[in-house]
């Protein structure tokens, strides 16, 4: 893949790409992530490296490839086959070439988050546990990333996009290190009062009328969302099977 080709206008180290998934897998994987076990996905501990205020009290998050440590060591558990078989979703993302210069070339961990219409997450920065290359996949539901510039939080984002179910959005570089990025806990998107960044590049995500939505600036409610968001821990423990 070409990944220049998918390059957000006027954005630094972001990349947008619409039905990075088919409907059929999409449906496939919201099956998946629903009948998983709670227990297999790990509730993940308090982030650290939260510039502003954090309230993720009502958002479901589990992580999957294993445990960060305190020391931000990735201790390994394999992924569920539905994120690495059917769909080949590691392959997939390390075929777009983002993860080239990454410590093992793909993704190792992925977290996986629920919203419902009306949640959404304060803007934060990820931290320095990951490479920093971030590839997040949308299923379920559009809805609005906006990215900040750091230090300090203004009231406008230097760059806001317009993510619809079944795309795939990848930062990079500045885009990871030097900015938050944060969705607004609304039900709905006015989406005339957003300047989207991407509105150029949007595919088959959403149902037929969305795209007018989109240029004519009229509302669109949220349903529910789950991401996954995958990236790379440079520091891995793997722990051997001791036999006996
Ligand atoms: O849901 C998303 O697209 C972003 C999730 C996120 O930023 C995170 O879990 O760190
Ligand atoms: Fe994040």
């Amino acid at each position: 893949m070409n990944l220049a080709e998918h390059h957000v206008p006027g954005s630094k180290d972001t990349y947008y790409i619409p039905d990075f998934v088919t409907a059929d897998e999409e449906a496939y994987l919201l099956r998946k992530i629903q009948e998983t076990p709670q227990p297999k996905w790990k509730q993940l501990s308090n982030r650290r490296y939260v510039p502003f205020a954090d309230d993720r009290s009502n958002l479901a998050q589990w992580q999957s490839g294993g445990d960060l440590t305190a020391k931000n060591i990735l201790v390994k558990q394999p992924f569920p086959q539905f994120v690495c078989d059917y769909p080949d979703l590691i392959s997939r993302i390390a075929s777009t070439s983002a993860f080239d210069d990454s410590p093992h070339q793909r993704p190792n961990h992925i977290i996986l988050n629920e919203y419902h219409p009306g949640q959404g997450i304060m803007p934060h920065q990820d931290g320095p546990a990951y490479h920093p290359v971030v590839a997040t996949l949308s299923l379920g539901s559009h809805t609005v990333m906006h990215y900040y510039s750091l230090p300090g939080r203004t009231d406008t984002p230097a760059l806001s996009l317009f993510l619809e179910p079944r795309s795939l959005v990848i930062t990079a570089d500045e885009q990871y290190t030097a900015r938050a990025h944060g969705i607004d806990a609304v039900a709905e998107d006015h989406v005339g009062d957003l300047e989207l960044a991407n509105l150029g590049m949007i595919g088959k995500g959403c149902h037929d009328g969305v795209g007018r939505v989109l240029t004519d600036g009229g509302v669109l409610p949220r349903q529910t969302r789950y991401s996954l968001t995958c990236r790379d821990v440079a520091r891995v423990k793997n722990i051997g099977v001791r036999k006996g």
